[in-house]
């Protein structure tokens, strides 16, 4: 009997030590696999590492650099110092399309000394009625090549690095900070994001230019200390579904060449030194018209969530999915947060603060408004709210409009009041207000937000 128990006993143990061996095995394998993804990620862009040697100091410039830039040389701005500063800079352009080719055309040729290009894709035909460094019998070669081959045609004397791959949150900040200055020539909001959040952490001014059927514009964000950065202006990205691109609406390449020739020349006054840069201020291009306007925008945002004094967003983030959401991922983000009038601060940072666009209603006093405020909030008193003359006028802004709202105040007593009103009001409504006010934010959120 005990003999009897012994063997299955051995059976037993046997089996398990075989089990053991397996789940020890299948750890190994994910080991090794995690280990080659390691190096992955480690190498990533190692190729463009080899280029990232750095770069010559000039002193002076050549005989050939006087003929070859005698032209510009002459400017009173510009000089030999300007030209020496352009010798010895360093400009990163994003996006060798409609834009990136005539930057990257003009900068070379006015002696730009590095210029880094990024692009992930090849040359198609349907690109060339555009983007004019690439040509018949490069279609299918890297755009980042092609436009090398191309701009070493028109000054061999630039250094051209390729980056022939998507500039994404692993690669670039270690990309940007090997550059002085950065063009945004893509075509997408979530690299805009990307390249904002980079270059306003980096300190590296960013000259970013759009254009789509016959109209452009060209702003430099993130430039000195009060130049407004992209989220000043856009703090929430649009809905995917309201943004066109050229290959949906169109575009005429003598547009994306005007805007493009502007990018480089604000890249040559910043880095020289000179002029007046388009910095909080955006240039507004009608091409049916002919028109050129300026127009003010803002400066630096007090509380902007990247580059004011005490920022929430200190890391690059997932920008695909901070711009991909549609509005079904909207709707079901709000769905996470329940039918409930109530809503944890922490959700609203997490799921709703950066994603949803909506409305955010500071119920306290103007005065204790003037004290601290959230990002984006708009200050409503309760008394106002209460009153049903503004209610009134409310309803009729609200008209139309599916934003929800949210309501916050100081510890969650007044939002509430507030809510309870407004859905009384407008009950088809998402109103929702923030449970523990700014107390709960400055516990759960951000422990620098003033408390009092
Ligand atoms: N994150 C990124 N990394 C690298 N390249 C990018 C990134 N985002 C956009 N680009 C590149 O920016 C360029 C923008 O060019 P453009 O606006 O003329 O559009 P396109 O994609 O070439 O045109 P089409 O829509 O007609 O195919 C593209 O070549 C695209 O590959």
């Amino acid at each position: 009997m005990i003999a009897a128990a012994a063997d299955s006993f051995e059976v037993e143990k046997a089996k398990l030590c075989r089990k053991i061996a397996e789940l020890q095995a299948a750890l190994n394998a994910k080991d090794q696999k995690l280990r080659e993804l390691q190096t992955r990620a480690d190498n990533y862009g190692a190729e463009d590492e080899v280029q990232f040697a750095p770069r010559d100091k000039h002193e002076a410039l050549s005989n050939d650099d006087i003929a070859r830039y005698s032209r510009q040389l002459i400017l009173t701005d510009f000089g030999v110092s300007g030209q020496l500063k352009l010798k010895n800079s360093a400009v990163l352009i994003v996006g060798m399309g409609g834009l990136g080719c005539p930057a990257a055309q003009y900068l070379a040729s006015a002696g730009c000394g590095n210029l880094g290009l990024v692009d992930y894709d090849q040359v198609e035909r349907s690109n060339l009625h555009r983007q004019t460094l690439h040509t018949v019998s490069r279609c299918g070669m890297s755009k980042a090549e092609s436009a090398r081959i191309a701009l070493l045609e028109l000054n061999p004397h630039c250094r051209i690095i390729c980056h022939s791959h998507l500039l994404n949150s692993f690669n670039a900040m270690h990309i940007i900070r090997a550059y002085d200055v950065v063009l945004d020539c893509s075509d997408n909001v979530a690299t805009r994001y990307l390249l904002n959040d980079a270059c306003s952490m980096l300190q590296r001014p960013l000259v970013s230019g759009s254009a789509l059927k016959l109209d452009g514009q060209l702003t430099v964000y993130c430039y000195g200390e009060h130049g407004p950065c992209y989220r000043c202006i856009y703090p929430v990205p649009p809905p995917p579904e309201a943004v066109t691109n050229c290959g949906d609406g169109g575009v005429l390449g003598a547009v994306t060449g005007t805007i493009g020739a502007m990018q480089a020349l604000e890249a040559i006054k910043v880095i020289v030194g000179f002029g007046d840069v388009l910095a909080g201020r955006m240039l507004i291009f009608d091409g049916n018209s002919c028109q050129f306007r300026n127009i003010k925008i803002r400066g630096k945002r007090p509380n902007c969530h990247l580059c004011s004094a005490q920022p929430l967003i200190t890391g690059l983030i997932d920008y695909e999915l901070f711009c991909g959401m549609n509005a079904n991922d909207k709707d079901n983000a709000l769905q996470l947060l329940g039918p409930e009038q109530r809503i944890k601060v922490l959700d609203y940072h997490n799921l709703v603060a950066q994603t949803v666009p909506h409305l955010l209603l500071d119920v306290r006093a103007p005065a204790e408004f003037e004290i601290c405020q959230l990002p984006d909030a708009t200050n409503v008193p309760l008394a106002q709210i209460l009153d049903d003359s503004y209610i009134q006028r409310f309803a009729e802004q609200l008209k139309n409009k599916q934003y929800p709202i949210f309501v916050v105040c100081r510890r969650g007593n007044d939002s509430q009041i507030a809510v309870q009103h407004m859905k009384a009001r407008f009950p088809d409504h998402s109103i929702r207000d923030l449970e523990d006010g700014l107390h709960g934010w400055t516990k759960l959120v951000d422990q620098n937000f003033p408390i009092y």
